[in-house]
């Protein structure tokens, strides 16, 4: 094994993944700097979802290597990725999957409680990210009664709340209007951007790539050239980083 750049917070090299025999993943390499937000464009079925599940230890690469923090991924057992994904990594996926019996900032709050925060302080930073994401005056409703918009915020909030080194996001504005699409982009990256926290966003177009600060392009499983990133206001883009390639 190689080790990864020191600089590199997530570094894979060479991911091989099949479902079945059927290739999703044939030799992708990517690495990701401490606080940077990555894009990764590509259309449906080119294997963004695949190479996120990989990057955060949800699969095991059929081939190839995953470090995380000049650690290995690939290799640790099914209890140290689980355990990395509670504690370091926070997903968003592209519906929020928030769980209907419990209130907004119980769903929030969620990673806390799993990671042994006491109820109080989980709660306390539950609404604080809530509020940050304008949702606050949904903390005491269930996710039923709540537009899908404000559903999508809570799923943001609850990935941020435990403040993860990195957060993984697929697609998470797909569902949503193009208005609310640009809003929840932007306050996730955003909040990403003031607490330091890496992100990793699959998105299906150069638009909702916009926002990142460097853009890898997925086809067919393979890398399929860097998608350049329209220049980004003054403070909310960083200088382009180093790619495996
Ligand atoms: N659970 C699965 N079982 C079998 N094949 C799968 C499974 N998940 C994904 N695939 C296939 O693997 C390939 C890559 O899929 P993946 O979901 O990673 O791509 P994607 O770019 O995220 O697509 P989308 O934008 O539609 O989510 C596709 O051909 C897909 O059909």
């Amino acid at each position: 094994m190689v080790a990864p750049p020191d600089n590199d917070v997530l570094w894979a090299r060479g991911l091989h993944y099949s479902y079945n025999g059927s290739p999703a993943l044939t030799g992708v390499s990517v690495g990701v700097r401490e606080g940077e937000i990555l894009a990764l464009a590509g259309p449906r079925g080119s294997g963004k979802t695949t190479l996120l599940k990989c990057l955060s230890g949800q699969l095991v690469p059929d081939q190839g290597e995953v470090w995380f923090n000049s650690a290995p991924v690939h290799t640790l057992s099914r209890s140290g990725r689980e355990r990395l994904r509670r504690e370091r990594f926070g997903w968003i996926d592209s519906t929020p999957h928030l769980v209907p019996e419990l209130t907004a900032w119980e769903n929030a709050a969620l990673p806390l409680l799993a990671r042994g925060v006491g109820h109080r302080a989980a709660k306390t930073t539950a609404y604080e990210w809530l509020e940050r994401l304008d949702v606050g005056d949904c903390a005491r409703k269930r996710p039923r009664g709540l537009l899908r918009a404000q559903c999508q915020r809570i799923a943001v909030a609850r990935a941020l709340a435990g403040e993860p080194t990195v957060v993984f996001a697929d697609d998470p504005a797909a569902p949503l209007h193009s208005a609310d699409r640009a809003q929840v982009l932007r306050t996730l990256t955003t909040a990403a951007r003031s607490h330091n926290i890496t992100v990793v966003l699959a998105v299906l177009d150069e638009d909702s790539a916009s926002l990142a600060d460097r853009t890898v392009g997925l086809l067919d499983g393979r890398r399929g050239g860097a998608i350049p990133a329209p220049d980004a206001p003054e403070g909310e883009g960083r200088a382009a980083c180093s790619v495996s390639a």
